[in-house]
């Protein structure tokens, strides 16, 4: 009931101060309830917020919910929902990503900020955790395998570079594939091994597709380059010339 109060009083203040904010509420430590419990507890929580919100006169107002735990990865799959609704070209990303899994035999595909482990754009068919996980599990392996291997004592930024690509075959006829895009940016394949044995157009669509992402971030930071000089204020929309967004950093 605390925790409600506090969220009432931070969101009324904080939509006082700007209206158009977007507000996102994370519901931590879900991992003690089960299933069933979880969505009952989201629902419930919503409700209330909502009907507080309601009672002074701000029903317009949406807030989004997720449900969190550290022993997962469902804090970074909320962020990563979190950070997508930043990105104004998100919509163009995700067609790309269409194209480009539908053209190839992939199974899901995830454009990843390396560092993070925030996807910030999948293909639209549904992100399924264990997806996820795996794809998160193969940057940190492809990031220790390369720090370890590095030629350079420090493994500062040395360990993700252009060359950056890594394929694991798994024993349930899985194969796993990611590929460098931007210095900031990794894309992360799941398809099956007959897929795979066309790995000649995987990559060539790859190509293709690593153009095309680096187009539509120069054109954003054109357009960022452009507004910068007619206004004085910096354009939270843009994105910088690497393709990381700049408003989610
Ligand atoms: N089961 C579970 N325990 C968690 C989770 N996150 C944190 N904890 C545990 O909760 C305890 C307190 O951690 P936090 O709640 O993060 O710390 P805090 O924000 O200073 O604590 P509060 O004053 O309760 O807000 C620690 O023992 C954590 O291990 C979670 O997602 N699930």
């Amino acid at each position: 009931m605390e925790a409600l109060a506090r969220l009432h009083v931070t969101v009324t203040k904080a939509y006082k101060a700007n209206p158009d904010m977007n507000f996102e509420v994370f519901i931590h430590k879900v991992d003690g309830l089960s299933d069933d419990h979880k969505i009952e507890t989201q629902r419930d929580i919503h409700q209330r917020a909502n009907d507080d919100l309601a009672d002074v006169g701000l029903e317009k107002l949406h807030l989004s919910f997720y449900l969190t735990s550290i022993y997962d990865h469902s804090i970074f799959e909320a962020f990563s929902k979190v950070v997508q609704k930043l990105i104004p070209q998100l919509p163009t990303l995700e067609n790309l990503l269409n194209i480009f899994i539908s053209n190839s035999g992939i199974e899901k595909a995830f454009l990843f900020d390396v560092v993070s482990k925030i996807y910030i754009a999948t293909d639209s068919s549904p992100v399924d955790m264990q997806s996820y996980e795996l794809c998160c599990d193969m940057i940190d392996v492809v990031i220790d395998v390369s720090c370890i291997y590095s030629l350079h004592a420090e493994c500062n930024g040395t360990a993700y570079d252009k060359e950056s690509m890594a394929i694991i075959k798994l024993n349930n006829t899985t194969v796993l594939y990611l590929k460098e895009v931007t210095k900031f940016l990794s894309l992360v394949c799941i398809l099956r091994e007959e897929s795979f044995e066309r790995k000649g157009l995987i990559d060539y669509n790859f190509h293709c597709f690593r153009k095309a992402i680096h187009e539509v971030f120069e054109v954003g930071a054109a357009t960022h380059r452009t507004f910068s000089h007619q206004a004085s204020s910096p354009n939270l929309n843009a994105v910088t010339h690497n393709g990381t967004p700049a408003n989610t950093v």
